[in-house]
């Protein structure tokens, strides 16, 4: 059992608090992801888990021990940081296996490991290279490699693929939720990247300004935000949002918000009337950027193939039932 428990954590910088309270349960064996803004207290969070940082007042337990005050290497967890920092000098297999050496455990059992480790991670033919002569996520792999050798109960990951490339990034996503169905650990994953989260959590928590706005599933947070701000947040591109007069007209208390992708567009009879400003094409799908009258600006997600122009006249209505309002 390797729950995760959040109790009314706290954390300030001097005067400033940056975590304004966080209560929160990771169940033992999910994926969470923390996202939200820059700033807003991922890392912060994730240090004060994994012991890197202190707490100013709350509570954390690991595997149903209250580790609040206990030394990271106490803490049955392992941390994944963007930069690899892998020893230049030592081989894959010296590297994987460096925390055992470390240890001074037997010889047999560092090979045992360190084989185990590298065929979870596909890294076997890389075993006698040295880091310089991999790829980017092949490092990324080795860095895991060893972090997975210390068996953890828990593995923290602060932005771990931000330093690779789109292709790259999109490969270790796959990778890393594998890497996850086969071992079945604990993962907390911190990113700001709502992408990322989306594609790799069973759960998701919204952070904003030190706070929780919102925890669930990606799906659930997708058709239910809580807020205006996770509407905001979750799902690209983003959610036309309106406020004020504009939201109260559409029934909204204060503020309106409908997907790209839940607005269709037609040639006459549309709740609103626009010009296409920009068409951007993506191939499989295009998106539309369109100046609507008495709206505003208006995003909608159309099939690729359909003809859109720049200075155009188009007729726009939301799906009916896939609008949010607050
Ligand atoms: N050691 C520190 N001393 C003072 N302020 C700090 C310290 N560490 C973080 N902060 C502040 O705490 C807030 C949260 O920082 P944190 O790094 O947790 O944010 P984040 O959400 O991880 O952001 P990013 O995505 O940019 O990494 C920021 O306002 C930051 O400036």
């Amino acid at each position: 059992m390797s729950d995760v428990v959040l109790k009314g954590l706290r954390k300030s910088f001097g005067a400033l608090e940056v975590i304004k309270g966080v209560d929160l349960h990771v169940a033992s064996g999910e994926f969470c992801v923390f996202v939200g803004p820059s700033g807003c207290g991922k890392s912060t969070l994730l240090r004060m888990i994994s012991g890197l940082e202190e707490q100013t007042s709350g509570m954390i337990e690991i595997g149903g021990r209250d580790v609040s005050r206990a030394e990271p290497k106490d803490r049955g967890i392992a941390m994944v940081f963007q930069s690899y920092a892998l020893y230049p000098h030592l081989t894959v297999r010296e590297n994987i296996g460096f925390g055992l050496s470390l240890a001074r455990r037997p010889k047999a059992e560092i090979a045992e490991k360190v084989a185990e480790v590298a065929r979870v991670l596909q890294l076997e033919d890389y075993l006698d290279r040295k880091p310089k002569a991999l790829s980017g996520g092949q490092r990324q792999r080795v860095a895991i490699g060893r972090s997975i050798i210390r068996d953890p109960q828990v593995f923290l990951f602060d932005e771990p693929l931000s330093n690779l490339d789109a292709a790259l990034r999109a490969q270790m996503r796959i990778e890393l939720t594998e890497l996850h169905a086969r071992l079945g650990t604990t993962m907390i994953y911190v990113t700001h990247d709502q992408v990322e989260a989306m594609t790799m959590a069973d759960k998701i928590v919204v952070l904003n300004g030190g706070r929780i706005e919102q925890v669930g599933a990606p799906m659930d947070l997708y058709d239910n935000p809580a807020t205006p701000f996770v509407a905001g947040f979750i799902g690209s591109p983003k959610m036309n949002l309106y406020e004020g007069e504009t939201a109260r007209a559409l029934g909204a208390g204060s503020v309106y918000g409908i997907r790209p992708e839940h607005v269709t567009l037609s040639e006459s009879g549309g709740l609103w009337t626009g010009t296409v400003r920009h068409v951007e094409r993506l191939g499989a799908d295009s998106i539309i950027h369109i100046e609507a009258t008495g709206l505003g600006p208006l995003v909608a997600r159309v099939e690729g193939h359909r003809a859109f122009a720049p200075g155009q006249i188009v007729h726009a209505s939301p799906i009916d039932g896939r609008e949010v309002r607050y």
